[in-house]
């Protein structure tokens, strides 16, 4: 597993200097500040920080829904036919009106793939997350984690250069979660996608990543990234048990916590000033 780490992979992501500056009922909001990173291909990037750093912003910018006021984004395109990114939501985004099924395949329908490919392709991530016997069930006879898992089939089965995730369990309750990240897990060590992938969790963020990358309190910035090396493939109701599992924790925390409190005082400055 060590040598495997050790071989430098292309880049797959590389973000230089980007800065988001808002303009909100006349005053400028600097999201992200002079951000710059590289992701290689096949990495699992966790993205961490404290509320309202940035997070979505940056991760909007990558999926081309936000224009940067500055900066360079690029992802190294493989195949002109696969999209360049899917994005997986906190909050459901399948269709009401289509089954499981058509869910799933609504990304390779856009691209014109035939009925047959697309359902066995459809099928097979629909067997992945466990849902074949809702393959042909509607979203509301579906559970919020079964919608979840919806999703993520879908993200994949549209086979894009690269998947962009924003708290994607975050509104499930703590055994759907284990349930799902395992899920996830055995999905991505079998594809390798290069994955940015937001958490306020620093569990989560260790059992699924190869790398986390903290940011600072607003305005968003890199403060540091952390490989994060657990073997895989991993079992998360193991890894928490391995002596490492710890360490980075307690790593990550350090850097993270001053953020964070950066983040709580400028929150009590503004709820302060609000009430003058
Ligand atoms: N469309 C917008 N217009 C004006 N300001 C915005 C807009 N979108 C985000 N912001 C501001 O940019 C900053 C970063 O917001 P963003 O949602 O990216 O942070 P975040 O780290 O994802 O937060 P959270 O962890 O709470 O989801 C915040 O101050 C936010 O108010």
């Amino acid at each position: 597993m060590g040598r495997e780490r050790r071989v430098e992979r292309p880049v797959k992501i590389s973000v230089r200097n980007l800065t988001k500056v808002f303009q909100s009922r006349g005053r400028r909001v600097t999201a992200i500040d002079d951000v710059s990173f590289t992701v290689p291909d096949g990495t699992f990037l966790a993205i961490v920080g404290p509320s309202g750093c940035g997070k979505t912003t940056l991760l909007r910018i990558l999926a081309g829904l936000e224009e940067p006021t500055s900066g360079v984004l690029e992802v190294r395109q493989t195949d002109r036919g696969r999209p360049v990114n899917s994005m997986v939501f906190q909050e459901q985004s399948i269709l009401p009106w289509m089954t499981v099924r058509d869910n799933v395949a609504y990304g390779l329908r856009l691209r014109g793939v035939d009925r047959h490919e697309r359902c066995k392709v459809a099928d097979h991530y629909i067997q992945m997350v466990g849902l074949t016997r809702f393959a042909d069930a509607y979203p509301h006879q579906l559970s919020g984690g079964m919608k979840q898992r919806v999703s993520i089939a879908r993200a994949f089965a549209n086979d894009p250069e690269i998947l962009l995730m924003d708290e994607p369990f975050a509104a499930l309750d703590e055994q759907n979660k284990i349930l799902l990240q395992q899920e996830l897990l055995r999905i991505w060590e079998g594809t390798r996608k290069t994955v940015c992938y937001i958490t306020h969790s620093i569990d989560e963020a260790l059992n699924l990543s190869d790398r986390v990358m903290i940011m600072t309190a607003h305005p968003g910035r890199v403060k540091a990234i952390i490989d994060v090396d657990l073997p895989r493939p991993r079992d998360i109701t193991k890894i928490r048990s391995h002596p490492r599992f710890g360490e980075l924790f307690e790593q990550i925390w350090l850097s993270l916590r001053d953020e964070v409190l950066k983040a709580k005082a400028e929150e009590g400055l503004v709820m302060a000033g609000a009430g003058n």
